[in-house]
This record gives C-alpha cells, structure tokens and sequence, in this order.
C-alpha cells in the first residue's frame, strides 16, 4: 500500500510520501539508539513536564489535527475530537502517576538474607510500535505515554493511510520539549518491519492490528527472542438478558457498534439477545440503527462517516452478500448509497448460522449480527467458540447473572450494563487471538520495563561471620 493521504468521503488521493531509503532508516535507528542512552537518565521531573506539556499542545492543535483524522480515515470531525481528548487525558495520567509506578518496590529483605532487597524499574530501550489508522492518533499515544514516562524511546511504524497523524505526533513530542529523537515516526512500509525488529537496537516490540499482523510480528520476535505486546482483532458480544432494560441497551448497542464507523477492535460486533425479549430488542435496535444520520463525517449531525478503505468498504459488503446468500434477513442497511466515497450504511442482520462468515469472524463496518438464545450459557458458549477474545458486554440486572458472565466470558474485558470502553485508567487488552499483554495503566508501563530485583548484602565492615548470600539456596 503506497504512503499517502486519501481521503475517503471522495476517494481523492491528497498527499504521497516516499519511504525512507535504507540510508535513511539506517540514520533513523542510530539516532533512535543514541537517543535511548541518554533518555533513560533524564529526571522523571522532566518526563513529567513534556509530558504535560504534549497534553497542553494538544489541546490547541485539536482542530487543525481532528481536521487531519477525518481527511486521512474518514472518522468525523466529533469523534476525532474526543480522540484527541483522551489522548491529552493519558498523557496527563502517566505524568500524574508515572514517578509513583517508577519508584522501586521494596521487598523483604531479612526473608532473603539481605540488608535491601527491592525491585527496581528501568526502560528496556528502544520499542518499535506498529499501529493501525482506526483510531489514529489514540493507540500510538496508548503506547507513547507511557514508553516515554518509563524512559523508553518509541519508533513508531504507522498505517500507511494515515501519514500526516504520525508525522503530527513526532512534531508534538518534539515541540512539547522532549530530547530529539525520543519519539520519531518512520515511513516505511510494511515489508521493511522485519528489519527494524531484527536489528540489535530495538529492543521490542508493541504491535496493534490484525491477528496475520501479529503472528508475523510474534514469529520474528520469537525469532530474535524479543518482546511484544499484541492487541488484535475482537469480535465482542454483547448479551442481553430479559431484566435488561431493553430501551439503554439498545440505544448502547448502537454505539457500541457505529463507534468509528463500525471500524474498532472493541466495538460489539455479535449481540445474543435472550429469546423472551429477542422481538422487542430487535425492533429497538433496528429503529435506532435506521435513525442514525450517515455522512459527510465533517457535518456534527453525521454520527456514521465513510468507511476508512475501498477495500475495507468491499470486505463488509462481501460479509452481508455471504450471509444473505445463506439465508440472513437484513433487517436494516445492507445497500451501499450511491455516492462517492466509501459509505456503508448500518446494518442489522439477523438469522445467524454458523455457516455464514459474519458468524466466527470479524466484520470492520457497522454490520450487527444477531443471534436469538435461550440461555446466557448458550451466549457464552457460542462466544467464547470465537476464536477472539478481546472486550465483552452483559446487560442484566441479576446479580447471578452478572457473575456468571464475569466468570465464564473468554475476553481481556468484561462491562456489565455499559460498552467496552479504554479508559487510561483501566487496563486493555484481549486474551486467545485477541492477543496478549496489557496497555495503560502500571501494567502498560511495566510490560517494556526490565523489573530488575536488586539484592544488597551487609557491608563488609558490618559483616559479623559467615556468607550472608545462602540463606535461601
Ligand atoms: O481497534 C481497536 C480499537 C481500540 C479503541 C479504543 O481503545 O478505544
């Protein structure tokens, strides 16, 4: 896929860019090497300071760089700015709590033998991110922030769609008053990851996208024994039990689906309705869908924009003809309008079998698949059957219920009565092909961390007798 900016509610190409030649790239990693020895030894003070200051200029740049969201993916203009919003709100959690998360952890020293025994936090070095152009500017900064509070440097490998947002962020490190070169962004494509991974300086990697992206990411790094953190593809249910109230649940559902245009890893994509209350949340939730405004993602009325590809508008409509053909009843949606750019509109399906695609795989546009069950085991089962375990929704009032699903839901997140939503706060992340590791929160921050343990003896001129060192061995 060529570097450029395309935007996708005409379908006009804007901007190319050249990838960087190997002599480029090779200046690129050396400076990024260079920049990680002396990083690490800045006082947390200072982090804590570009910090807050990244968040500062963010806040003034959020329309010119919402305006830049919107033409390079097609998300609108109001979800790009709340994007903006929450990027600025994790950069100000890591500088509130990150001197806390970095101080050592002291542990029990006289169980050890020792007059100290703790442990110690040190950044691991360069981190290579690989990210995707759904949500643009959030999931390079769920990696930024915290990468650059522990000390790390951040080589960041962005979308090809979206090269002007990854160029943006590099500027705002650098404007914000971090050292050069903590954080740049490379403009190479996706062919040239393997030798960024595989050189001697990077020391890891975090790579969010598709499950084909990871393992191929997964199996160099095995390779060269490097670390990773992956947060893949999800398929979420979301379940609705008869004590629901059905009117909010329906109402989220449609968030939780058209979220980003239909295009997020967390968005509920499958919804297991309890066959009691099947016909009226079907009916609740076909009218909200119906009633939502698509469009030009720069009007604030539009709730649903283009979708961010032509490929990626293609792959839902071969996911609905599928499914009709084997003999789903779209309920809502299903036609793409006639104009240009890539619209879909939302779509309600219903008649789930296990034959149609849309049942076991990940559809990445505002397509709902709806399954009637009797039980909320039977809506576990077939959710947890996904190979996908990412984020997870129940809505019920039965307390039975809800521990139940908590207990027994396959996935790195559970929400009772709300929609999977990353918080800076909350930990994210998915187990099974949904991937593994966490972002945000300490959990974030540690997993490119080096968790030293530090183990200091009596000095030699306290030392009564004896080899303090074999306590325990
Ligand atoms: O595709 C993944 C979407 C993550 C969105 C979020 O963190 O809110």
């Amino acid at each position: 896929m060529a570097i450029a900016t395309t935007d996708p509610t005409t379908g006009q190409t804007l901007r190319t860019f050249d990838p960087l030649t190997d002599e480029q790239l090779e200046e690129a990693l050396a400076r990024a090497a260079a920049a990680a020895r002396s990083y690490r030894l800045t006082p947390v003070e200072d982090r804590v300071r570009w910090l807050r200051a990244a968040a500062d200029a963010l806040d003034a740049d959020t329309d010119d760089v919402a305006e830049l969201m919107t033409t390079e993916m097609g998300k609108t203009l109001t979800a790009a700015k709340a994007e903006i919003g929450k990027c600025a709100a994790a950069l100000r959690w890591y500088a509130e709590h990150g001197p806390t998360l970095l101080e050592p952890e002291p542990k029990d020293a006289g169980a050890v033998g020792a007059e100290q025994a703790y442990v110690t936090y040190q950044p691991i070095g360069v981190v290579l991110a690989v990210m995707p152009w759904n949500f643009p500017l959030w999931q390079a900064m769920r990696f930024a922030a915290p990468a650059l509070m522990a000390g790390n440097v951040g080589l960041l490998k962005h979308a090809s769609n979206v090269p002007q947002t990854a160029l943006y962020l590099a500027e705002l490190f650098r404007k914000a008053g971090f050292p050069d070169d903590v954080f740049q962004t490379l403009l190479i494509g996706s062919g040239t990851i393997e030798r960024v991974l595989r050189d001697d300086r990077v020391a890891a990697a975090t790579l969010t996208g598709s499950a084909p992206a990871g393992q191929s990411v997964a199996a160099i790094a095995g390779d060269v024994l490097k670390k990773t953190v992956l947060e893949l593809g999800g398929a979420d249910p979301f379940i609705v039990m008869p004590s629901a109230d059905l009117d909010r649940a329906a109402d989220v559902a449609v968030t939780a689906r058209c979220q980003n245009n239909g295009q997020s890893c967390i968005a509920a994509k499958r919804f297991f309705v309890h066959r009691d209350v099947a016909e009226e949340f079907t009916r609740l939730f076909a009218e909200k869908l119906a009633a939502l405004p698509v469009g030009d993602p720069r009007d604030p009325a539009t709730k649903v924009g283009p979708l961010a590809t032509e490929s990626g508008r293609d792959d839902v409509e071969a996911y609905v003809a599928d499914a009709v053909e084997k003999g789903a009843t779209v309920v809502v949606g299903g036609q793409r309008p006639d104009r240009p750019g890539w619209f879909y509109p939302p779509t309600l399906l219903t008649g789930i079998t296990p034959e149609m695609r849309v049942y076991d795989e990940e559809v990445f546009g505002p397509v709902a698949a709806l399954f009637t069950v009797d039980s909320l085991g039977e809506a576990i089962e077939i959710a947890n059957g996904h190979p996908y375990g990412l984020g997870s929704n129940l809505w019920s009032e039965d307390e039975g219920e809800r521990a139940e699903f908590v207990r027994d839901i396959a996935a790195g997140m559970a929400f009772v009565n709300g929609m999977t939503t990353s918080y800076p706060e909350l930990p994210f992340g998915g187990v099974k092909q949904s991937g593994y590791g966490r972002e945000l929160t300490e959990l974030g921050m540690r997993e490119f961390m080096n968790a030293k343990t530090v183990w200091v003896g009596p000095r030699s001129d306290q030392q009564s007798s004896g080899d303090t060192a074999t306590a325990s061995e």
